[in-house]
């Protein structure tokens, strides 16, 4: 199960960090120079990271050969024994969201986790929680974004409660449904909003939190520590421009750049255990 090799693999290699694999054409002279270095940048960091999270839409935004590189990255992790959280923040109709959830979390892709959108309704995260459950993967649904304007509709209030909060009950009402101490129905919660990680940890116990935002987003490792739970699991957290990109295009920043997240991120989470 996804959560589960989350948390070994984190262990074996103490690491809480998340590698996002962003590739920005660009950057680059030629689709293949992209297409080397992306695949390099993996291979290169993946000793200091717990999983790969490749954003579809960079991948997209390169045509087929870009869907290429997206398949070649998820191979390559595979091989690397990395787990693969595909950001394609999908949501739609419970019939449309079948087939989402057969794309991307059954077949080659089956124990890969992915990111979901609960905008259009409670029920329409079922297919993606079923698939999930029952191919060994695991979704994350957007709970609380990092980015600056996400309190426009997850701020609204209704009875007391925030609309991420009432996304965060329901995530964790998921989680209780399954018998596991993890649950393989984990929450986004942006890095860049540090003063509400302690709520949304309490609010989901069984979630694996996604926190993206370090580095480029302005996130910093020292305060995230409410993120973990007791012994230090529970989160990882996530930069993409911030290793990649480095200085520019250079391997050893992108690998020196995850060292130093790894190192710090450790020590947030080892303030909770
Ligand atoms: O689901 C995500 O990964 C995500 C959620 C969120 O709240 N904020 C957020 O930035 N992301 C993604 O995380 C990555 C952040 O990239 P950097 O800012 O370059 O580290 C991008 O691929 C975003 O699409």
């Amino acid at each position: 199960m996804f959560q589960y090799r989350l948390v070994e693999r984190g262990n074996a290699l103490k690491t809480r960090l998340c590698l996002g694999l962003d590739p920005r054409l660009t950057a680059y002279d030629s689709v293949e120079a992209m297409r080397s270095h992306t695949l390099a940048v993996l291979e290169a960091v993946a000793p200091f990271i717990a999983c790969v999270k490749p954003q579809a839409a960079f991948y997209e935004a390169a045509g087929l050969p870009g869907l290429q590189l997206m398949d070649e990255v998820m191979m390559l992790a595979r091989r690397l024994d990395v787990p693969v959280l595909l950001d394609a923040k999908r949501g739609d109709i419970g019939s449309t969201a079948e087939a989402y959830a057969q794309a991307w979390l059954e077949g080659r892709h089956a124990g890969n986790a992915i990111t979901i959108n609960p905008y259009l309704g409670f029920a329409t995260l079922r297919p993606f929680v079923a698939s999930a459950r029952q191919h060994g993967g695991a979704v994350f649904v957007l709970v609380r974004t990092s980015n600056p304007d996400s309190g426009d509709l997850q701020g609204l209030m209704a009875d007391g409660r925030s609309v991420a909060e009432y996304v965060a009950r329901e995530v964790a009402r998921l989680g209780e449904e399954e018998a596991e101490a993890l649950a393989s129905v984990g929450a986004v919660v942006g890095a860049t909003h540090p003063a509400e990680l302690a709520r949304f940890r309490a609010l989901m116990p069984k979630a694996t939190l996604l926190l993206p935002g370090l580095g480029a987003q302005g996130a910093t490792a020292a305060t995230l520590a409410p993120a973990f739970l007791a012994d230090g699991t529970g989160a990882v957290v996530s930069a993409s421009r911030g290793i990649q990109y480095a200085q520019g295009c250079d391997l050893d920043a992108a690998v020196a750049a995850a060292q130093g997240f790894r190192d710090e991120l450790n020590l947030a989470a080892g303030q909770h255990g």
